[in-house]
């Protein structure tokens, strides 16, 4: 029989989810399973009495079959719910633990992981494929359980009747998995395009919601929906495809099974008539072999519909062993205490490839010391954000080394190196939450007047008490609409938080009102005091006041100096400047 690998991975995710639930998850299953199939047992025996009694015309039988069966459907009412809320506890239980646990993980992946997915496929992984695993637990597994003990306790109940008809059953029950069998690859083919489509839907999707406005400006609705479109209907083809298959497998088992109770009447015709079996017996064995081919047909169709949801955790798994920002250091620690003599962060002849073949940054070196502006400029993708990124050990250099307070920065994880780094981006990301919490963010455990008082420093204090609700006023998505420059404040607002001893400052390039631009000049100035700066340059007034300037170009140093300096060298500062610096 051609059945697919079974990956051991994939089932060891799927019981590490539930692991810790096992015990309350595996009882409450077997619980329900053999619950269920003690009724049908009894329903067979007490059929198999009322058929004799009708033969015999003994009816009290009749009335001990009426009793049992009462009886036993009072307690299996009971009993289904009790092991019922066993098992779907123990998996939403483990269903929210995978939730967190994915969600924390993926904030601990490399950045160079995290590159290389789209947030739409992300989204699809924590949402749809889990809600695949999770009926791997609540559908797929008790009802295999329950077919498996539905099915031997009919076969062992029909052995003792009658062990000739349970053999013919038996063999053709293994014809029915036979055939499933062949299914199986299908299926999990199927699974495999179906889930991967869900995750190009949801990246769709994000496109659509987050580049609404490119979408509306370029009038790319038409493009963008028909894209979606095209999308949707190959999951449409993908789905109709995989039910084509279901159809076709369910109608053979459906002929198999038909056959199955055909040839159990025949055959009991026959010894019924030549009176090797009484009536009753017949009747009760036609029930259990229903049990048995009912096993015989689950067992077929689930394990084809488990390689479908086994998809799911592929894709679950695939995140979990996506590559996470190392946490094995050292323990390393950065000695920052008074006014460092050294330079505070030294540059030694580093070089870094995003792809391991083409080089961003080539031999770069620089130091800076405390109190130093060192700026950054250069063309569109010269590496200046690549550089700030290695600074901030979102990636390591491939070649030299990079230093800050004298300790390489491999030697010290990437929290203890980032709390010495105030990192103000040109687009700083406001979470959903009070304007007073997003400061906060800058040093978790500031009392109000900190964050009020960095607020201040950063000329955000008066525009936020302005606002009706002042900092408790909620932004975010949905939540109140601050202006760029507003925006800029804040991040401010938050480096002035920090007290980091490094400020690594992505200057803005949109344009602001002079009143905005002025305010935010003043509150950069004011935040360079006393701190190490390096900034990447978009202005000639955060230049020129810099202690040195280097001009990067492809991924070189191609020019350094102050900005007197380089102005008398007449190179490619000097045409910068001369085009009015829009780096
Ligand atoms: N995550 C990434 N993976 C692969 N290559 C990248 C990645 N980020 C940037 N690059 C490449 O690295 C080079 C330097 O990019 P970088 O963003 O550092 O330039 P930049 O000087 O900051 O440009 P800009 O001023 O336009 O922001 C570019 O060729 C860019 O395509």
């Amino acid at each position: 029989m051609p059945l697919p690998k079974w990956n051991n991975s994939e089932l060891k995710v799927a019981y590490q989810c539930i692991k810790p639930n096992f015990i309350l998850y595996i009882t409450g299953v077997i619980g329900n399973s053999i619950t269920e199939a003690s009724i049908f047992a009894t329903i067979a025996f007490v059929f198999r009495d009322m058929l004799n009694a009708g033969a015999n015309r003994d009816y009290s039988l009749l009335q001990r079959g009426i009793w049992i069966i009462s009886i036993e459907a009072v307690i299996a009412c009971i009993l289904l719910v009790v092991f019922g809320y066993m098992f779907n506890v123990s998996v939403k239980k483990a269903m929210a633990n995978l939730r967190i646990r994915i969600v924390d993980r993926t904030l601990d992946i490399s950045m160079d992981s995290i590159d290389k997915l789209h947030s739409g496929d992300l989204i699809s992984r924590i949402n749809t494929d889990i809600q695949t695993v999770e009926t791997i637990f609540t559908n797929q597994i008790p009802r295999l359980i329950y077919a498996i003990i539905y099915g031997v306790s009919s076969a062992i109940l029909m052995i003792l009747l009658n062990w000739q008809i349970a053999l013919v059953v038996i063999a053709l029950g293994a014809a029915l998995i036979t055939v499933n069998g062949l299914f199986m690859r299908s299926f999990r083919k199927a699974g495999d395009q179906i889930q991967s489509c869900h995750g190009e839907l949801n990246t769709a999707l994000v496109d659509v919601l987050d580049g609404n406005e490119t979408v509306k400006l370029f009038s790319m609705e038409t493009i963008m929906i028909r894209k979606y479109g095209e999308i949707k209907n190959n999951l449409l083809d993908l789905t109709v495809k995989r039910g084509q298959i279901q159809g076709i497998l369910d109608s053979i088992n459906f002929l198999l099974s038909s056959l199955n109770y055909v040839g159990i009447l025949v055959v009991g015709s026959y010894l019924v008539s030549r009176k090797f079996i009484n009536l009753g017996d017949i009747g009760a064995i036609v029930q259990f072999a229903m049990g048995l081919t009912f096993m015989f047909q689950q067992l077929g169709s689930l394990l084809t519909q488990l390689q479908g949801s086994l998809s799911g955790m592929k894709r679950v798994r695939e995140l979990e062993e996506l590559p996470v920002e190392p946490s094995d250091y050292p323990g390393g620690k950065l000695l920052v205490s008074g006014i460092p003599d050294e330079p505070v962060i030294k540059c030694a002849d580093v070089s870094f490839a995003y792809d391991n073949d083409k080089e961003v940054l080539s031999h770069i070196s620089f130091q800076a010391g405390y109190n130093e502006t060192i700026a950054f400029v250069g063309g569109s993708g010269s590496g200046k954000s690549t550089l700030m990124k290695l600074l901030l050990k979102f990636y390591l250099p491939t070649k030299g080394t990079l230093s800050v307070f004298n300790t390489s920065i491999k030697e010290v994880s990437p929290e203890v190196l980032r709390e010495q780094i105030a990192y103000v981006s040109q687009e700083a990301y406001l979470f959903q939450g009070t304007l007073e919490e997003n400061i906060r963010m800058g040093r978790r455990g500031a009392t109000f007047d900190e964050v009020a008082a960095a607020a201040q420093r950063a000329n955000a204090d008066e525009f936020i008490r302005d606002l009706s609700d002042g900092y408790q006023t909620r932004i975010g998505e949905g939540g109140f609409q601050l202006s760029g420059g507003q925006i800029q404040r804040v991040a401010l607002a938050r480096a002035f938080l920090s007290n980091a001893g490094i400020v690594l400052l992505d200057e803005a390039t949109s344009a602001l009102d002079n009143t905005s631009e002025r305010m935010i000049q003043k509150a950069v100035d004011s935040l360079r005091e006393e701190r190490t700066v390096i900034v990447i340059a978009h202005k000639l007034s955060t230049v020129r006041n810099a202690t040195k300037i280097y001009v990067l170009n492809n991924g070189h140093i191609q020019e350094e100096g102050s900005h007197e300096e380089l102005l008398s060298a007449r190179g490619m500062y000097w045409r910068m400047v001369e085009r009015n610096f829009t780096a």
